[in-house]
């Protein structure tokens, strides 16, 4: 039974090969795919049969937003998010190419679509923490102490997942750790509190388009510009503080998938060099931001952060200010293509 099926979007960011799809073919078949082709256009990515999918490489994302294509990544996982705003869905899942079912303790294949969707379909509790963690699952409940006023939670925008086997370790970690496995799977899911950041890694992760999508944006990033691989690590840091601001929660955890593919450390570690220094001044900056209470949407929220970005982080780097006019493009492609839909006539 395939949950939400017209309702959930696969997006899936590739420059190799999408042979994993036969991994999850039971899992992913009753779903539409979008597959975002990154680098060379005129390479031929070949998609297995079977499956319901639309695939757009550069050529299309150009021909499609035109000059607000200036705001979507190239060489890097970030072209991902090209797929987060053609869709039409209330729900994404994304996934890279390089991650595989995996098997839950007792055996059984994991099921990840199916899990995301009920993290978001069920509240968070980002305002009291929950010591038997996510207690709106089968057999957990919330704990004596915790407040009758929050049981009710709040809506979930975010549904991040893990891998088992390689770890998702920026590539100083790969690299004094080259053998190291991830082999320990945690039944839980958690509510991250709010006003506490964290780093949502991109490979297994799913939202609510309708909640947080025009935060979800991964930045410009890769090719041409000084900042590569911390596309999903900006998006975690900004939509975070959206949902703070908005009152939305953030769940780790289940479900975990196989991710295969070590990439090259020493090639990580030229690509991440600006980003483990920089991330140290972000990541504080992002943790001080209070947005305004005139903010009411996503899209608001967004506008702001690129102007306190533009404001505030380009004495770290110049690149900075060319981001947060990304951010502002983004925001304009976003509307352009998901138009607020005309309230009910009451
Ligand atoms: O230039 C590129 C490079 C990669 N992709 C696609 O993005 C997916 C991730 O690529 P890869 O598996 O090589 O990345 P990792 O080293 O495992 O690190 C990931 O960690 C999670 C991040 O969110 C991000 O996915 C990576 O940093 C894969 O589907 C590639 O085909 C691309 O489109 N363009
Ligand atoms: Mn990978």
């Amino acid at each position: 039974m395939a949950l939400m099926k017209d309702e959930v979007d696969i997006v899936i960011p590739t420059i190799r090969t999408l042979d994993f799809l036969e991994s999850w073919r039971p899992f992913f078949q009753p779903y539409h795919l979008i597959i975002v082709q990154d680098g060379d256009p005129s390479k031929t990515i070949k998609v297995p049969e079977g499956f319901d999918y639309d695939l757009y490489n550069r050529d299309d994302i150009n021909r499609i937003l035109g000059p607000k294509a200036s705001c979507i990544s190239y060489k890097e996982s970030a072209c991902r998010c090209f797929g987060f705003l053609i869709s039409k869905k209330k729900y994404i899942f994304t996934i890279d190419d390089d991650c595989f079912v995996a098997k839950d303790p007792s055996g059984k294949e994991i099921n990840a679509v199916e899990q995301h969707v009920r993290n978001l379909i069920t509240p968070s509790t980002p305002f009291f923490f929950n010591t038997l963690y996510d207690p709106y699952r089968e057999g957990a409940d919330f704990v004596r102490g915790y407040p009758f006023s929050m049981r009710s939670g709040v809506p979930t925008a975010v549904s991040h997942g893990l891998w088992l086997n390689i770890p998702d370790y920026d590539a100083p970690t790969q690299l004094v750790k080259p053998r190291e496995r991830s082999t320990r799977y945690v039944d839980a899911v958690i509510t991250i509190p709010k006003g506490t950041l964290y780093p949502m890694c991109g490979m297994n992760l799913a939202f609510d388009r309708e909640l947080i999508g025009p935060a979800m944006y991964f930045g410009l990033l890769g090719d041409g510009q000084p900042f590569k691989r911390y596309d999903d690590m900006l998006a975690g840091w900004l939509s975070k503080v959206v949902c703070d601001h908005l009152g939305l929660g953030v769940k780790t955890g289940l479900p975990y998938l196989w991710h295969s593919k070590a990439s090259d450390p020493f090639v990580n570690l030229k690509k991440e060099f600006n980003g483990l220094f920089w991330q140290e001044e972000l990541i504080p900056f992002f943790q001080s931001v209070v947005l305004p209470k005139e903010c009411t949407t996503a899209q608001q929220c967004y506008l702001e952060l690129a102007k306190l970005v533009k404001e505030n982080l380009a004495s770290i780097d110049p690149y900075f200010i060319r981001l947060a006019d990304a951010m502002v493009t983004w925001i304009e492609a976003w509307d352009e293509f998901n138009p607020p839909k005309p309230a009910a006539a009451s």
